[in-house]
């Protein structure tokens, strides 16, 4: 019953609060002779707890369940078993109440495709409750913000991937929800447009107290924005804590990348006793080890045959994706960028 997790001591209220979340699909008609698929889990007894004002990431790679969980919290998915409370009310009871205590952005949005970027931000914000006049200076603010007055009168159908996401969070933002939940906000936007998102979502956490979960499997913008962070593996929470406190887990171990000019130096002896605990990427060699071990290797990569093969280095303290390896996750699809 209690939480393997070392959140229960956090002080402000809760926005959140997830108990044992259990959701299987049951696959119909598409086994043979209309025989039952198997069960899935997708979400196996997930409990969390997010406060206010808290930037909460659920990490994880394509299949490990963020979506499933999201759409049971917005009340789109009906959970097995389990609670689920937002600012008190119980969403699993009364699903059609999520959508006044939170705005979300889903992975596919096309709703609004037709309509241009600003109709789209005011009718959001209209639907969300604010008078036409409240509604437009709601928008010209969020336009502003966000830097999309240039593309104001085009319609999302006709923006480019990273734009039309854009526009799709700014109309998330308007109305000031005091609960964002965003599936992958910036997939597809520059480095401009993704520092424009943060920029606003960190305004609104200052001056409103807004809570945000984000839904991601890209480990360094987890490790920039986010202040708590639930790792996400086949349908399992296998860990949650701050991204500092996760990565202290494994703070005993660096990365070390060698990247040859061809083939690797197996000559020298050192580098073929490596071979066997290396991640091979093509020339990438990817080594974890301890900071005594890395320190000799990289004193041997760093002189006479293995130097000469030697193309780059790198030597990095732990990522969040070294603690998912670490935590039993299975490696795949968790993307740096
Ligand atoms: N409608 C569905 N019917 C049956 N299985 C589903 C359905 N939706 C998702 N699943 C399965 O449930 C598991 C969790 O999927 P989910 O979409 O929650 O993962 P995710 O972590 O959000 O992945 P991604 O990063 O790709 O969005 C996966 O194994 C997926 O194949």
């Amino acid at each position: 019953m209690a939480p393997r997790t070392p959140d229960s001591s956090a002080t402000p209220p809760a926005v959140v609060t997830v108990r044992g979340l259990t959701k299987t699909y049951r696959g119909r008609g598409r086994g043979r002779r209309g025989a039952a698929a198997e069960p899935h889990p997708a979400n196996d007894a997930i409990s969390l707890r997010v406060a206010r004002g808290e930037i909460f990431g659920l990490l994880g790679p394509n299949g490990a369940g963020k979506t499933t969980l999201v759409k049971q919290l917005t009340g789109l998915l009906r959970p097995d078993a389990g609670s689920i409370s937002l600012l008190g009310h119980d969403v699993v009871r009364h699903p059609d109440r999520a959508a006044r205590l939170l705005a979300y952005l889903g992975q596919e949005s096309r709703a609004l495709d037709e309509l241009t970027v600003a109709l789209a931000v005011e009718t959001t914000g209209r639907l969300r409750g604010l008078e036409l006049a409240a509604a437009r200076a709601a928008r010209e603010a969020v336009l502003a913000e966000l830097g999309l007055e240039p593309l104001a009168d085009r319609p999302l159908k006709r923006l480019s991937g990273g734009q039309r996401r854009l526009a799709c969070v700014a109309t998330v933002l308007v109305g000031d929800r005091p609960l964002l939940v965003l599936d992958e906000p910036t997939t597809g936007m520059d480095p401009v447009a993704r520092r424009a998102v943060w920029t606003a979502v960190d305004r609104r956490r200052a001056e409103h107290g807004t809570t945000v979960l984000l839904v991601t499997h890209n480990v360094l913008e987890a490790e920039s924005v986010l202040d708590r962070v639930a790792v996400l593996d086949a349908g399992r929470m296998i860990a949650c804590d701050t991204p500092a406190g996760l990565k202290a887990l494994v703070d005993t171990r660096v990365r070390l990348d060698l990247v040859w000019r061809a083939e690797p130096p197996l000559g020298v002896p050192e580098i073929e006793r490596l071979r066997g605990e290396a991640d091979v990427t093509g020339r990438r060699w990817t080594l974890r080890l301890p900071q005594d071990r890395a320190r000799a290797v990289v004193g041997t990569v760093t002189q006479g045959e293995a130097f000469a093969a030697l193309d780059d280095f790198t030597l990095a303290t732990p990522s969040l994706e070294d603690v998912y390896l670490a935590l039993g996750g299975r490696g795949e699809g968790l993307v740096r960028q």
